[in-house]
């Protein structure tokens, strides 16, 4: 069976991604996760580049690894320097790593037009920075820098800077996609002369600029790679590198390359959701295998038959990387989803209900007048009871009033809401002040409501967004609210719609209260 092995530069390369920069500590955590994920390298940065990965090797040297081998990353020696005494290479030299990946120049253009030197001069400092480490006990990795690039402008030199790199005694010889830009016919073109004339164990590492990274890694492997590299969720300089939250599965569950283990890949999806979680990125949530969208059917027909069998419209079972088939409530929907829907919410819908076509109908007109349940289940859920007459009225509104004064250009806006509720034939007059209006209503409304409901003190709205509708009548457009609530166990989603931001507003804390105290 094919060996390949993984080779992880989020913390290289992945913070090399605009929007992305690790603290130490970010990396410390991050480098422990890939480890329990089976990866078998783990690029942790560039000690020569900055403090804070030279910090970070520091603090590896305490903490040792279950299943990965940690790696240092740098660049070949200056050509003014002599090997021994490059700072760069002292630093890897010194980074406590088994293993240290050094990458150099294969394009002609790069060696003549970025380094500036001759195309002999590189091919000695490959050479002499390779042999040096070496010397001092390290495995070395070899990526030659935009190989393919360099293969196409100058096929015999870009194919003498890997001789040089295998002759100095490389390992493995990765094979660069630097700049993206490669196709897959054009890189096995190249990889097959290079298996021809160079052989050894080679590698592969992409980058993502023409779409192409994954399909040319698979590409790498196909031929024979025996290393990839990729990225946690794609980061990485540009438009990013390999997926291996994608490559991982393919190589697995298509390719039946036995790279990590079964329980490891079940972890994928937890994996990446903490990685962007440290990046403090939001987690794309349609990318395949590990987004919450992987999974997530929203049109009748796939629903209808994805409730029959999941495999007509699921290329893998998502359980297999740790995520979880959905069921999305639109205008797009049949009575599959609804059935699907009541499964979930504990309804109990026959499927020959006469609810069923009312439910759906009105849905439909609801998503018409510009209500979105997709983001909105709780409201869905509410809408559903009410159909089926499951639903109680937990409070009458007799009134609310909402003021929001500035009394100078220089003074912060101020705003209070009133409201009067009744319960149970008791009326509660209350008031709260806000950040802006609608906080001073969600904050009254709730005041009112403490004193019978306890339940909804652990209740905090998370998120507020709005959407102008019909954008052509201005700032008298409609708009769509939709709220997220959270009660630390559990989030919903509620929507309102209304000419008035403010009524909108209403109507979706209302189904938020409405949704807790029904599920208390
Ligand atoms: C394809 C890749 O992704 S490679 C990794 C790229 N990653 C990064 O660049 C992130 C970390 N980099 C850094 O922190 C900085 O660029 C440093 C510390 C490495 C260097 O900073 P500086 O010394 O200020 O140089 P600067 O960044 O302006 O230029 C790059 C230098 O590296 C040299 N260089 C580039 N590639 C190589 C190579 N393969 N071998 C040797 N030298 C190289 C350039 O010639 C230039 O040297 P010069 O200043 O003597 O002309
Ligand atoms: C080494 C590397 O990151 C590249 O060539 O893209």
């Amino acid at each position: 069976m094919q060996i390949v092995e993984i080779y992880d530069t989020t913390l290289r390369d992945g913070a090399q991604s605009e929007d992305v920069s690790f603290s130490v500590e970010d990396k410390l955590r991050i480098v422990q996760k890939l480890d329990e994920l089976g990866l078998h390298y783990i690029e942790g940065g560039w000690p020569g580049a900055n403090p804070k990965d030279i910090t970070f090797f520091e603090e590896m040297k305490k903490i040792p690894l279950k299943s990965s081998k940690l790696v240092a990353f740098g660049a070949t020696r200056k050509s003014r320097n002599k090997v021994s005494e490059d700072p760069n290479i002292k630093a890897l030299a010194e980074a406590g790593t088994e293993v240290v990946t050094l990458f150099g120049k294969s394009w002609d253009l790069h060696v003549t037009e970025a380094l500036g030197i001759t195309l002999k001069k590189n091919l000695e400092i490959i050479s002499d920075s390779i042999e040096y480490l070496r010397s001092q006990g390290k495995r070395v990795f070899y990526d030659a820098e935009h190989f393919f690039s360099g293969y196409l402008a100058k096929p015999d030199y870009a194919l003498k800077t890997l001789e040089a790199a295998k002759r100095a005694g490389a390992e493995c010889i990765i094979l660069c996609d630097t700049n993206g830009g490669t196709m897959p016919w054009q890189l096995r073109e190249a990889l097959e002369v290079v298996q021809r004339e160079i052989g050894g164990s080679l590698g592969i590492h992409t980058h993502n600029d023409s779409e192409m990274a994954v399909a040319n890694a698979l590409t790498a492997v196909e031929i024979g790679v025996t290393q990839v590299q990729g990225t946690m969720n794609g980061f990485g300089e540009r438009c990013g590198n390999a997926n291996l939250c994608s490559l991982l599965p393919n190589l697995k569950l298509k390719m039946k390359i036995n790279c990590i283990a079964d329980d490891q890949l079940k972890r994928l999806r937890e994996v990446s959701h903490f990685v962007s979680e440290i990046a403090n990125l939001p987690h794309n949530k349609h990318q395949p295998y590990v987004g919450d969208a992987a999974f997530a059917h929203k049109g009748g027909i796939h629903v209808h038959a994805v409730r029959k069998n999941a495999e007509t419209y699921e290329h893998v079972a998502p359980s297999k990387v740790g995520n979880r088939q959905r069921v999305l409530i639109s205008d797009n929907a049949g009575k599959s989803n609804l059935l699907e829907k009541a499964k979930e919410f504990r309804i109990n819908l026959a499927s020959d209900s006469p609810h069923l076509t009312e439910i759906l109908e009105q849905l439909k007109e609801r998503e018409h007048q510009g209500y979105q349940f997709e983001g909105a289940e709780g409201s869905f859920e509410l809408m559903m009871k009410k159909a089926l007459g499951k639903h109680k009225k937990f409070f009458n509104l007799v009134g609310f009033r909402v003021i929001v004064e500035k009394r100078k250009g220089s003074e912060e806006t101020f705003c209070e809401a009133t409201i009067m509720v009744e319960v149970g034939g008791q009326v509660e007059h209350t008031a709260a002040t806000g950040n802006g209006p609608v906080n001073a209503l969600d904050h009254a409304l709730r005041k009112a409501l403490e004193k019978f409901y306890p339940a909804l003190s652990q209740v905090k709205l998370l998120d507020y967004k709005v959407r102008v509708l019909t954008a052509s009548d201005g700032t008298g457009s409609k708009v769509r609210v939709l709220i997220e609530s959270g009660d630390g166990e559990k989030n919903w989603g509620t929507v309102g719609v209304s000419e008035n931001i403010i009524e909108a507003s209403w109507q979706a804390l209302v189904d938020s209260i409405e949704y807790k105290l029904l599920n208390s």
